[in-house]
Formats: structure tokens, sequence, C-alpha cells
């Protein structure tokens, strides 16, 4: 569980949006419009919504945005919403009510025809069960898309080519679905959805039936293209170990509801609430914190000045072996500063889950901030004012 090659600058959280989501109700049942225009229904829960109403609100007042270039990792148990929210993005679902915006333009204003051009060119999902063309073989497949967008058959084959060897499937394009293993046809899925140079992937659980290896190497796959090619993926997940490692944000629902929207080290290491905290609680936490969120101000000039530098990205496992290997702490140190100091106990603090993360890195007004979708960035702790040079 690295995260290592994430969009973790400050660059990257300010990158303009791709996709907003403002208010965002998905109800299904009967007459579903009034549930979210009542707040005495809306306060229920979801077993008094039902019970008053027959409705199921799949997505309840959502707010958050995408952003260009980045990894935003839906993720939930079975029947939180994760699927009903990320279909509605393209109206493969019909919100009930809310807004969604891609690039400026008002999703739920498109007619038919820009709504298929939407799901065609801009945003293409990468199917679970692959939704693969059995009769034919693995580069019409991928090239299918293209045909449906009328390019000539030598051009589109040639473009299908290049994505399938891309995908890792050279010398397969002449086979059909029926003969490849389960992780073979899901790169082809994936093929299929690069081929058409969308704007943003959307995966729905795609490699869930995969098996553990080949899974593995499909999250490797993701992590490689979306470094190689800085492609803005919105990926649903109900495994927290695959969120950690794919999102450079994830967020995080309930019953139709975000109850945590942030990185993968503030939903670790500032969890919004009891049931965050449950479920993160097994995460080994040395491998998903850096040490920004472990690091305090030097004591004194000679802490400041000495003992070995790591970056404020470096991860507090990292910073345990710099540590450990000097015998001293270690000096945070980011374009020549030095931000703070790390020490054995800082970092074993971080381990034993006993450092008041709200107190260092992840202050707690981030996490209500985090909680309500509300984009804010992470701060770090006060840095000391030291110049020091690397
Ligand atoms: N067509 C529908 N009619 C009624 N209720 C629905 C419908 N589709 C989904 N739901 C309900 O909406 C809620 C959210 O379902 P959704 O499929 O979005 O969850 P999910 O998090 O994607 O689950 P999973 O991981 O099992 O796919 C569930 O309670 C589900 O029963």
């Amino acid at each position: 569980m690295s995260t290592t090659g994430k969009n973790t600058t400050a660059a990257a959280t300010e990158r303009p949006p791709v996709f907003s989501v403002d208010g965002l109700w998905k109800v299904f049942g009967p007459k579903a419009a009034r549930v979210p225009a009542d707040p005495d229904l809306t306060a229920l829960s979801p077993a008094e919504l039902r019970s008053r109403t027959g409705c199921t609100a799949a997505v309840a007042d959502v707010s958050f945005d995408v952003r260009k270039g980045e990894v935003f990792v839906v993720m939930g148990l079975s029947g939180s919403g994760k699927s009903t929210l990320v279909r509605c993005l393209t109206r493969l679902i019909e919100p009930t009510a809310g807004s969604i915006v891609i690039d400026g333009e008002d999703v739920r204003a498109m007619d038919r025809s820009r709504l298929r051009e939407l799901r065609r060119h801009r945003a293409a999902m990468v199917f679970q069960h692959f939704g693969l063309l059995p009769h034919r073989t693995v580069l019409d497949n991928v090239a299918y898309g293209l045909e449906v967008q009328g390019m000539g058959r030598a051009e589109r084959r040639e473009r299908a080519a290049a994505i399938v060897a891309k995908v890792g499937l050279e010398g397969l394009e002449q086979r059909r679905p029926g003969q490849l293993s389960g992780g073979q046809r899901q790169r082809v899925g994936l093929a299929r959805a690069l081929a058409v140079d969308p704007e943003v992937l959307l995966f729905d659980e795609p490699f869930s039936a995969l098996d553990p290896l080949i899974r593995r190497d499909m999250q490797e796959e993701v992590v490689r293209l979306h470094r190689e090619e800085g492609r803005t993926m919105v990926f649903i997940t109900h495994d927290l170990q695959e969120a950690l490692k794919l999102g450079d944000r994830i967020a995080l629902m309930r019953d139709g509801r975000v109850v945590q929207l942030g990185t993968p080290e503030e939903i670790v290491g500032s969890p919004a609430d009891d049931y965050v905290r449950e479920f993160v609680r097994d995460v080994p936490r040395e491998q998903v914190l850096t040490v920004r969120t472990a690091m305090r101000p030097a004591a004194n000039a000679d802490e400041a000045g000495t003992g070995p530098a790591i970056r404020p990205e470096a991860t507090v496992s990292e910073a345990i072996e710099a540590v450990a290997r000097a015998g001293s702490a270690a000096r945070v140190i980011s374009d020549g500063r030095c931000l703070g100091v790390v020490d054995a106990a800082d970092l074993l603090s971080v381990v034993a889950g006993t450092a008041a993360a709200g107190s260092r890195a992840a202050g707690a007004a981030r996490v209500g901030a985090a909680a309500t979708g509300e984009r804010r960035e992470p701060t770090g702790p006060r840095p000391a004012t030291t110049e020091e040079p690397v």
C-alpha cells in the first residue's frame, strides 16, 4: 500500500474540477421527488424512510468535485449507494434532485444526443462484468467504440492495436473473449474504454471478480496508466485496501451519504466518526500516514541542523527506516527548508495510534470539512522557521 505516484501535491489539489456534483439525490420508490424537498423526510433513517414512504434514498444529498487528473474513489459497503452515484454522473440512472456539471456543462440539461456523446467520448465506463462482445476478436472489441464513432476500419484497427499493446495484450489480438482469462478480459474492457480517449474513466468495481494476484496486477496497471497519462478516473470499490492504494481522494459512503471525503491519509489519520474509525481500524497506519502527520517543530537549532533529510510525503514507514539507520531524529525537508523533525517516539506514537492526529497534521476543522465534502486543502503542522539547505 504505497502512496507513490499520487497527486498529493498542492498543484493537483488546485486543478479545476471535471465533474462538480452538488446536493445530488437519487430516490427509488413512489413519488420519489418529494423526499429531497421535505426536511421531515430527509431527516429520517433509511429504515424509517422506507416504512413511511416506501422509498430508498440510494444517494442522499451528496456534493463533491472530481478534479482534473485525480483518481477519485467512491468506497462503501454493499448497498451504500456507490453504483447509483456513479451511474448518476452520466445519467445512466436519472437523478432525483441536485446538479451535475462536467467541464462547466449541466449534465441534467443534456438532450439524448448530447448524453450519448458524454457517455461515448467524455466519460467512458469500465464495468465489472466486462460487457465484451463474445463473437468479436479482442482487436474488434477494442475498436468497437471507434466504429460507433464512425472512424474508418484501417484507422480504428491501428488505434485499437496500439491500445491493446498498451494494456499488455499484445499477441492476443485475434482471440475471442471466451479464450481469455478473467484478468485478460478485464484488460480488454479497459482497452475498449481507453480507445475512445475519454476525459474521464469511470470504473464500476472492475476488479472485484478477479483473483487476488490478477487483481493486484490490474491495480498496478491502473496506477501505471494514471501516472503515464494523468487521466481523470472515478473508481468504485468496496475494498478499503484498493481504495487506499489507488485513490488520490476517497469518498466514503454509508446509506447514500458521503460520511467522509478526503485523502487516504486524512481518512486513516483523522476518521470523521466512529463508523469511519471502525472501517480503517486494521489499516497499517505507518504505510498510509506521512511524516507530515508525525513531525513536530525542531526543539533547537541542533535538532534542526542534523539528522537524515526526508521528504514531507515520505510515509511513516519510510521515516522509521531512516531514523533507525541514522540512530537519530530525521529532518523533514521541503525546498531546502526544514519543516520539522521526527524521532522514534513521534513515529511510534503514529503507529500505535496514540498520536493526536487531529492536533498534529490533520486538524479537527479539516475533518468537519472533509465530512461535508467541502474543498479544503490538507495543512501540515506549523513549519519551524529554521532555514536549512538539504
Ligand atoms: N432500481 C432500484 N430500485 C430500488 N432500489 C434500488 C435500485 N437500485 C438500487 N437500489 C437500492 O439503493 C441502494 C444503493 O444501491 P447501490 O447498488 O447503488 O449500492 P452499491 O454501494 O453500489 O452496492 P454494491 O456494492 O452491492 O453494488 C440499495 O439499498 C439498493 O437496494
